[in-house]
């Protein structure tokens, strides 16, 4: 089962979507659903009642780490966080910082070490030189900014819409 509640860089859709239900018979069965985290905790509450829909005898959650903000409370974490923050997984990291690009971006035009340097700035985030460029470049394919050379200097922005 895939559920999304946020896109790209921490940006939260209007409601939590089941985009790949579950394709095999659970029914009477004792089901334990594991995410990574509780954040508002839509993820979970729309899992468990759509779980619930397809009968089993049992459910229980787990997730690594649960924020205690979050308004469904797991069965199992391995954390609890008090302090809300942004949690960055190695599983989500192109995503998240492909978002936070965007973010930073903004309207404006930026070198890659400015970009660098917003990165730490605003978020507290290290990243390398490298990985930077390589996200530019995607989000440069995928048209949602462009490369622009002003006096020979490479920067970075978004496209406009009708510019696609
Ligand atoms: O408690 P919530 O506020 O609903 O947030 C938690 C959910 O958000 C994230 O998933 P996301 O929607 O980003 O999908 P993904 O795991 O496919 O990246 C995370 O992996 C949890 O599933």
């Amino acid at each position: 089962m895939k559920v999304e509640h946020y896109g790209w860089g921490a940006g939260m859709k209007a409601e939590a979507g089941i985009k790949f239900p579950i394709s095999t018979d659970i029914s009477g069965k004792k089901v334990l659903i594991v995410d990574d985290i509780t954040d508002t905790g839509e993820t979970l509450r729309l899992s468990v009642d759509y779980v619930q829909s397809l009968k089993p005898a049992e459910i229980r959650t787990a997730v690594l780490q649960h924020k205690t903000c979050s308004s469904f409370v797991p069965d199992f974490y391995g954390q609890k966080i008090i302090r809300w923050r942004w949690i960055i997984y190695p599983w989500a990291r192109y995503e998240d910082l492909a978002g936070f690009t965007e973010k930073i971006l903004g309207n404006e035009t930026f070198d890659v070490s400015r970009i660098r340097s917003e990165f730490k700035d605003r978020y507290s985030l290290e990243v390398g030189e490298k990985e930077l460029l390589e996200i530019l470049q995607d989000l440069a394919e995928r048209k949602e900014i462009e490369r622009v050379e002003i006096d020979k200097l490479v920067e970075w922005r978004k496209r406009k819409k009708d510019n696609s």
